[in-house]
């Protein structure tokens, strides 16, 4: 007996031994989980040294139980376990298999409750000011579309743009929040939605808002309206058009020539002025089919061709050996350069012109010294020009495509041999009528009164040939016995068969005359055509003067 009783009491006190491990165990297990878990402000705290060494260990195989028990390390628990009671041995199995977790588990687990927890809150929170948010902005929407009566629409897309917004910027703030959310929906209901989803639902939900609203569709509807009325407008515009139009009602003028085809039947009483119209258009008519039918004497289309008169080919010159490249280039030998450039063979025209005097009137007329020649003729007929190819120096007589640049009276010496005069023009110019009216008076008065004066150049455009001034000035210079000679210029605008025929005809005019002297110059102050003989015919008047 003694021998069971101390068996018994053996027994006793290794079950309390093992019972009181059991709590200890538990009591540190439920210790270490608070710490690591929470300290009642939902922070982790950091491990002890202690406890690093612990789950070291752990991961090793080893249980806490093991390590921290001092003496029955290596003691099995199974034995120990056998002989409890059925409660007893169940606690052990679950303080075992809260033991046979690793600390990392422990504490992961830990983590994940208490994140899963936060974020839950705080996901509560954020769906709270959503609602919120959505709430206010709904109430404001409403607002906007009921001030929106016009209907134009553009209030109510503010306030949908302004919702959005919100919603938008209360998602973006959160956002990092919602991401763990969606991450940490341990429990799997689904209930935590991820944010686009609930985005494009609360989208839905705005749409089927703004839908139902019937400010909306009012705008919507009132739109379309406008649009199938402007359309009905458009239509009846057309429509209202159509029967607008009049009739057109042709009214017979009985005076009204302008449409041929009233012309029949109706007897028109022509005036005596419509008369002589009709006459003159039918001289005019009969005048240039008399000029096409002028056949030129052989000695004018001789001297034409000479002289290279009429408008030219450049190609034409070049291949005749002029250069081309020169001013007045035909008044040049061919194949020559410039500085070959054929010297001027009448003594006359080799003296240097200079300009002395400019008159506005006959009083102040410089003393006639030397034999004079003049140059006559309506403005722009190029008589400045003239002057300046004929002494070969370019630039020392004005000129100008502006009609009426010369104005006074100019003399200008020619050596001490002859004097040359610059006449202002006549006809039209850039110029009052008072002051034209003074200049052919004076052109007149020098015409007739000059004394030295031994030859005037009438020139004429061979384009437009004579004008009645022109018969005007040569009536005056055959009253006053002044001799005159013709100069048709600017030859090369015309063809050179037409050339001729203005030189005949001119010619034919001035038969009867006796102060015209012959013969007719034609000349190109551009072209150089013809200035040679020009300069032939001047520089003989030059002769008899005594040096
Ligand atoms: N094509 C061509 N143009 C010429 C000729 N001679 C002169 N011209 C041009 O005709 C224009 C008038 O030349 P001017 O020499 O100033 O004429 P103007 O008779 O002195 O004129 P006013 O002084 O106004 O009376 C200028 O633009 C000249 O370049 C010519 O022979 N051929
Ligand atoms: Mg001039």
């Amino acid at each position: 007996m003694s021998g069971e009783s101390n068996l018994r009491y053996r027994l006793n006190k290794r079950l309390k031994l093992a019972s009181r491990r059991s709590k200890n165990s538990k009591d540190e297990n439920k210790k270490f989980e608070s710490t690591l878990s929470n300290d009642g402000k939902g922070k982790l705290k950091p491990m002890s040294f202690d406890r690093k060494t612990k789950r070291i260990y752990a991961e090793h195989g080893g249980t806490n139980e093991e390590v921290t028990s001092s003496g029955n390390a290596k003691a099995p628990n199974r034995k120990i376990s056998f002989k409890k009671g059925q409660n007893q041995v169940k606690d052990d199995v679950k303080a075992q298999t809260n033991k046979k977790k690793s600390p990392r588990s422990i504490w992961v687990s830990s983590k994940i409750e208490n994140s899963t927890t936060e974020t839950k809150q705080s996901y509560r929170k954020l769906k709270d000011a959503a609602e919120r948010a959505r709430a206010s902005n709904r109430t404001n929407a409403k607002e906007v579309d009921e001030m929106d009566v016009g209907g134009t629409g553009l209030l109510k897309k503010r306030s949908k743009g302004k919702l959005k917004d919100t919603v938008d910027s209360a998602w973006a703030s959160n956002r990092t929040k919602t991401k763990g959310i969606d991450e940490f929906d341990v429990g799997g209901t689904g209930s935590l939605k991820k944010p686009s989803k609930i985005k494009s639902d609360k989208m839905k939900r705005l749409d089927q808002c703004q839908e139902k609203s019937p400010y909306v569709s009012i705008s919507k509807s009132a739109k379309k309206n406008v649009r199938g009325r402007r359309a009905l407008d458009d239509d009846s515009e057309v429509l209202d058009d159509q029967p607008k139009r009049k009739k057109r009602v042709i009214r017979i003028d009985r005076h009204d020539t302008s449409n041929k085809r009233l012309d029949d039947g109706i007897v028109i009483n022509k005036s005596a002025k419509e008369k002589e119209k009709d006459l003159e258009k039918k001289n005019e008519m009969s005048r240039n089919a008399q000029f096409r039918a002028i056949q030129p004497s052989p000695s004018i289309l001789t001297y034409v061709e000479d002289n290279l008169l009429g408008r030219r080919r450049l190609i034409e010159l070049r291949r005749a050996g002029y250069n081309i490249e020169l001013s007045a280039p035909l008044d040049n030998i061919p194949f020559s350069t410039s500085s070959e450039r054929e010297r001027i063979e009448d003594s006359a025209f080799r003296n240097k012109l200079t300009f002395f005097a400019a008159a506005k009137s006959s009083s102040s007329f410089p003393p006639p010294e030397l034999p004079e020649i003049a140059f006559a003729g309506r403005s722009n007929v190029g008589k400045s020009s003239l002057l300046n190819a004929l002494t070969r120096q370019w630039g020392i007589v004005r000129t100008s495509d502006k009609p009426g640049l010369t104005q006074t009276i100019n003399f200008f010496n020619l050596g001490s041999k002859l004097c040359l005069v610059d006449l202002p023009g006549y006809g039209f110019a850039y110029a009052k009528e008072e002051v034209k009216d003074a200049w052919e008076e004076l052109v007149k008065e020098y015409v007739s009164t000059r004394v030295g004066l031994k030859r005037v150049c009438l020139l004429i455009d061979t384009k437009w040939g004579m004008k009645p001034r022109d018969h005007e000035l040569i009536n005056l210079m055959e009253r006053s016995q002044t001799k005159y000679q013709i100069v048709l210029t600017k030859t090369d605008m015309i063809f050179p068969i037409d050339v001729a025929r203005h030189a005949m005809q001119i010619e034919e005019s001035l038969k009867a005359n006796k102060s015209v002297v012959q013969p007719l110059m034609m000349v190109s102050s551009k072209s150089g055509a013809g200035i040679r003989s020009l300069r032939t015919v001047l520089s003989k008047i030059a002769r008899f003067v005594k040096p």
